[in-house]
């Protein structure tokens, strides 16, 4: 069997040259009561700093799948997750928590606290480490003027319209200052316009703070907006467009 070449272009954008993720061979199963579904079908990839990437590919062929395990919210059956040069797959306890808090991720059901103000679900987004920070009320604020939400900062967070909450969400998920975003169908719950806002919004992101950004994508429009597109299909990647 030959080994796949993983694909490694780089973009325009990348900040040196350096790989932000690298995957290798990655596996990951779910058993049904009928069947045994490869979700990550021996998938190799490296993902550029500073580089936006969109991963497209139908309903079920394993786009989550795949942003949940770069993101450690579930773990491989096989192969291996190198993000900035940690090896996530051999991560745990307290070592997997502080790389999870290190990624920022948004849903595509934004997962606002209800109850909370738009300011609040921010800062409740805080490792321990940044809460101490005396700046961590200055830096949400500063977030929510980045996404465009100046004024709105003491408003409950589902008072807001759809594509002001991800929005919010985006705000939270950069609170911890991640290197790399991982969007999972960010656009999914929003009209095309408004999806395409909050695109441009990442875009915007990349170019002021270098942030790494992954998202998946039924849209081909909004995949072609990214430096590149991964299609995957069945768990397995069909390379660049
Ligand atoms: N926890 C789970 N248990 C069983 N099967 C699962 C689980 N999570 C995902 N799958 C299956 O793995 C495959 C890939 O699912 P995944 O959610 O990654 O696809 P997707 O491309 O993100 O789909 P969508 O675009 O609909 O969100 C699907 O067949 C799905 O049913």
């Amino acid at each position: 069997m030959t080994t796949p070449t993983p694909d490694t272009a780089t973009t325009g954008t990348g900040d040196s040259g350096q790989v932000a993720v690298r995957v290798r061979g990655l596996i990951k199963k779910f058993a049904t009561l009928d069947a045994t579904i490869t979700a990550a079908d021996d998938i190799d990839l490296d993902i550029p700093a500073g580089s936006i990437t969109a991963v497209t590919g139908a309903s079920g062929s394993g786009k989550s799948t795949l942003l949940h395990l770069i993101g450690a919210l579930d773990a491989p059956d096989a192969g291996t997750i190198e993000v900035f040069g940690t090896t996530v797959s051999q991560l745990h306890g307290r070592a997997l928590a502080d790389y999870r808090g290190s990624i920022g991720f948004v849903f595509q059901r934004f997962n606002l606290l209800p109850t909370l103000t738009v300011l609040d679900n921010v800062t409740a987004a805080a490792l321990p480490r940044h809460r101490r920070r005396a700046d961590t009320k200055e830096r949400a604020h500063d977030l929510l003027a980045a996404v465009g939400l100046n004024g709105r900062e003491h408003t409950l967070a589902t008072r807001l319209s759809g594509g002001q909450q991800q929005r919010v969400a985006i705000a939270r998920a950069l609170i911890n200052e991640p290197r790399l975003l991982l969007a999972d169908e960010p656009t999914g719950n929003l009209d095309s316009t408004t999806g395409t806002g909050i695109v441009e919004l990442l875009f915007d992101l990349r170019e002021q703070r270098g942030t790494t950004i992954l998202f998946a994508t039924h849209d081909p429009t909004l995949a072609r907006r990214a430096d590149r597109t991964i299609s995957i299909k069945d768990g397995q990647l069909q390379g660049r467009e």
